[in-house]
């Protein structure tokens, strides 16, 4: 019955087309979310990179926040990329006063951290349970990662320059999130990883 899990990406905004692209190779049953009917028949979801403060506002206005704050917080696994890593961070800085996440992982983390002059770059970022090799990590306007509370496992962090140990990956049980964007690169491993945490969450529920 779990064979083929059902993953959502939201699609309110952002690089909804790519996250869709990237799970449908991961033999996963993938699907937009627009609203909530939709979502009420995914087992997990993607929230993609685009604006954090333009999803948080289209999110309100699509009845979608509250029902993905009440997904999450009963077990939903969740994997959000650069904005959707705001998206779940339990508190943001540098977010405007009246954007609203979805208060899943206990972090805290820095809108647009690592500053104009390096707005875009690109870095080869070592990832734990990924060890074959690091992931070409794609970042623009990125969010990093200030702090994380005892339950959150850091699973990457920025080797070299300025940003030097900033942390850009992390887990919090079914809950993943990553400061860069692996759907633009062709890279399926981390889309493994989450595809990975949505089968073991969905047959410890329905065992
Ligand atoms: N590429 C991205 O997702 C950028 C995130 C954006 N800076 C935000 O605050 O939401």
């Amino acid at each position: 019955m779990n064979d083929d899990p059902i993953v959502g990406v939201l699609a309110l905004q952002g690089d909804v087309r790519e996250h869709l692209a990237a799970l449908a190779e991961c033999d996963v049953i993938a699907r937009p979310v627009r609203r909530p009917g939709a979502l009420a028949e995914v087992d997990a979801l993607v929230i993609p990179g685009g604006e954090s403060t333009t999803m948080s506002k289209l999110a309100q206005d699509f009845d979608l926040a509250g029902p993905i704050r009440e997904r999450i917080a009963a077990g939903m696994p969740t994997y959000g990329s650069c904005a959707g890593m705001i998206m779940l961070a339990r508190t943001v800085l540098d977010g405007r006063p009246d954007q609203r996440g979805f208060d899943g992982i206990d972090m805290t983390v820095r809108r647009n951290a690592f500053g104009r002059q390096t707005e875009s770059f690109e870095a080869a970022v070592p990832i734990d349970g990924l060890d074959d090799a690091p992931v070409h990590a794609v970042f623009i306007r990125a969010p990093w990662v200030e702090s994380v509370g005892p339950d959150v496992r850091v699973l990457g962090r920025v080797t070299s320059g300025p940003a030097a140990g900033r942390i850009v990956a992390v887990q919090q049980g079914s809950l993943l999130a990553t400061s860069f964007h692996p759907e633009l690169t062709g890279d399926l491993r981390v889309h493994r990883l989450f595809v990975e945490i949505v089968r073991a969450a969905t047959s410890t529920t329905e065992a």
